[in-house]
């Protein structure tokens, strides 16, 4: 490489699907800020960046190519004394592809189509997409510089290529989704390329919500040693400069935060980009006094500001007073909006409407539904009448046995701990109350109960969490049969019916609520099963 420094700037942006006019105006400020705060010679922008990540079907709509085109358009008029590296599908006999295009001084002066097109997990590029064959290469202060897009970094074959080529540092532009360890995989993947190529390489990335997903950010840059020159900030945009000097990078480090508060933020972020780019002027939540609707009013709180927050209290006659008042002291700490709905007359009112229909039948989980049921219309009604959202407060062991009730606590219309274990559920409770005492301690240490009938407990009709996650985690995420979690030392006759919950509560899952996936597996769009079918122990 030659001794010309050079500023590169990552443009880690929350880019909004769909709104490609507000995305071309968000990468011209970011080149702006880079090119006169920066001092940068290049900005690189995410995947897809001015559409937004994932487009979905959206990539079909007759009208996409001519806004595509006026927002690149845009770009080559706007951004001016900076190389620009944009993200956009590219429309090109009857096909599409998830191109990267190099903009400088008013001209396209390389563009490159992503070859490797994930179709596993949350991934659906070939449903859309062509792949693209070729590497691509532009000089920049005297330098090649290889360009490739997200999933292409994860395969040896497209940096090897661009080194071919004549490479000497690699860009690579991503619309990463996170989830627990995805930072490590990262830098253990561009470790990889580093070593095989011998090549530095900068990898740029989003941040925000985006339905079934968020992205963390985590945009780097690796040496050619393999060192680590740059980490931004997870969860946040900025636009972050690496220089390139006497041919090694230099940039900043972030500190690493441990992984609650990693996964904390991440609800954070997920939950507010959710609910303000869907138009809702705030969010609703029944508080029950257990930890689960306690954790949800702290992100939201976190996420929206409390004056954007209502709790609502909504006691049974099996409610204990003690939920009734932790319930109370959440909400005076986060400082929401807070009132108390009785269920009582609402339970009563079905329970005699019903009696005839029901002469001879004793109460069973008809009328314990019913109660989480009346719950669930008084959320929805004061979401009609005022506009909050509901947030559905089910973690991911419950909504895996389907231990919730459809149209009871199932309603709502975003579910931010979602793809959490209940495990999960009581760190992150623990990590939010050392930012400040949200949550009351007892909240945290007793038993999880429903309060559905007398004295009920979850450990009544589920396992201990601490069995439960494992196993949900193995049959799950893994795929693991009922033989294998078996021979991984738990109880079969445990394995065997929490496999049968799972089995049977497809067709819930099926209704839930989105929420931001964290696990490697989460439910929803990645995890995608038949509700109506006949298997074993496979
Ligand atoms: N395959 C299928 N496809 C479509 N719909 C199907 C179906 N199978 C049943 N259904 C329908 O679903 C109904 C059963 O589902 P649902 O009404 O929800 O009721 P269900 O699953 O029977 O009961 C709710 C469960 O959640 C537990 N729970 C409730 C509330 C809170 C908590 C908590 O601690 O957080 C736990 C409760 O203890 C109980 O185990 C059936 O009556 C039928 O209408
Ligand atoms: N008394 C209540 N007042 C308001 N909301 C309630 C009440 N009971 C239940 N809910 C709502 O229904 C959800 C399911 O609650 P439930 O107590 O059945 O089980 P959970 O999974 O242990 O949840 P949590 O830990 O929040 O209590 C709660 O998170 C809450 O949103
Ligand atoms: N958009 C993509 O191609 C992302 C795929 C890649 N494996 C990732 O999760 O980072």
């Amino acid at each position: 490489m030659n001794n010309r420094s050079l500023t590169l700037a990552l443009a880690q942006l929350n880019l909004w699907v769909g709104d490609v006019e507000g995305n071309v105006g968000k990468i011209v400020a970011a080149a702006h800020k880079a090119r006169d705060e920066l001092k940068a010679d290049l900005v690189a922008c995410p995947e897809l960046s001015l559409i937004g990540y994932p487009p979905d079907d959206l990539l079909l709509r007759s009208g996409l190519p001519a806004v595509i085109e006026a927002g690149v358009q845009r770009l080559l008029t706007e951004v001016q004394g900076i190389t620009l590296i944009v993200g956009l599908p590219e429309y090109r006999d009857g096909a599409i592809y998830n191109a990267a295009w190099v903009l400088r001084d008013g001209a396209v002066i390389a563009r490159y189509r992503k070859q490797h097109l994930p179709n596993y997990g949350v991934f659906d590029d070939r449903r859309h997409y062509r792949p693209g064959f070729s590497p691509c290469l532009f000089e920049l202060g005297g330098r090649r510089i290889g360009l490739t897009i997200c999933e292409d970094i994860w395969l040896s074959q497209p940096a090897a290529q661009a080194r071919d080529a004549g490479a000497e540092l690699l860009i690579n532009i991503n619309a990463s989704p996170y989830e627990l360890g995805k930072s490590a995989q990262r830098r253990r993947t561009l470790d990889s390329r580093v070593a095989e190529t011998g090549l530095p390489i900068l990898y740029v990335n989003c941040v925000g919500g985006q339905d079934e997903v968020v992205y963390d950010g985590d945009s780097c840059a690796l040496r050619a040693d393999g060192s680590l020159a740059f980490a931004a900030p997870l969860w946040e945009e900025g636009v972050h400069a690496v220089r390139l000097e006497n041919g090694r990078l230099e940039g900043a480090l972030r500190a690493e935060p441990s992984e609650e508060a990693v996964v904390y933020q991440g609800l954070v972020r997920a939950t507010r980009d959710y609910v303000d780019r869907n138009g809702f002027p705030g969010a609703l939540i029944g508080l029950s006094g257990g930890i689960d609707s306690a954790l949800v009013a702290a992100i939201a709180a976190d996420a929206l500001g409390a004056e954007r927050v209502w709790g609502v209290s909504m006691p049974s006659r099996y409610t204990l007073e003690m939920s009734n008042d932790d319930a109370r002291l959440e909400a005076e700490a986060l400082g929401i909006r807070y009132s108390t709905l009785p269920i009582e007359r609402a339970f009563g009112a079905f329970t005699e409407t019903l009696a005839e229909s029901f002469a001879g039948r004793k109460p069973d989980l008809t009328e314990e539904n019913l109660q989480s049921r009346s719950r669930g219309v008084l959320l929805m009604a004061l979401s009609n009448k005022f506009g909050q959202v509901v947030l559905t407060t089910g973690n991911k062991s419950e909504m895996a046995v389907g231990y919730a009730t459809l149209y009871g606590d199932m309603c709502g219309g975003f579910a931010p701990i979602k793809d959490c274990y209940k495990t999960l559920v009581y760190r992150l409770a623990r990590y939010r109350n050392t930012l400040s005492p949200v949550i009351p301690e007892r909240v945290i240490v007793r038993p999880p109960s429903a309060e559905l009938r007398p004295d009920q407990k979850d450990s009544d009709s589920l396992p201990p969490y601490e069995v439960l996650d494992p196993v949900l985690e193995a049959y799950v995420e893994d795929s693991r049969s009922i033989p294998e979690i078996v021979a991984m030392g738990f109880d079969e006759a445990v394995v065997r019916r929490v496999a049968g919950l799972v089995r049977r509560s497809e067709y819930k899952r099926r209704q839930a609520p989105p929420g931001p996936k964290i696990t490697r597996c989460a439910f929803g769009r990645e995890r995608r099963y038949p509700i109506t079918a006949l298997y074993g122990d496979i």
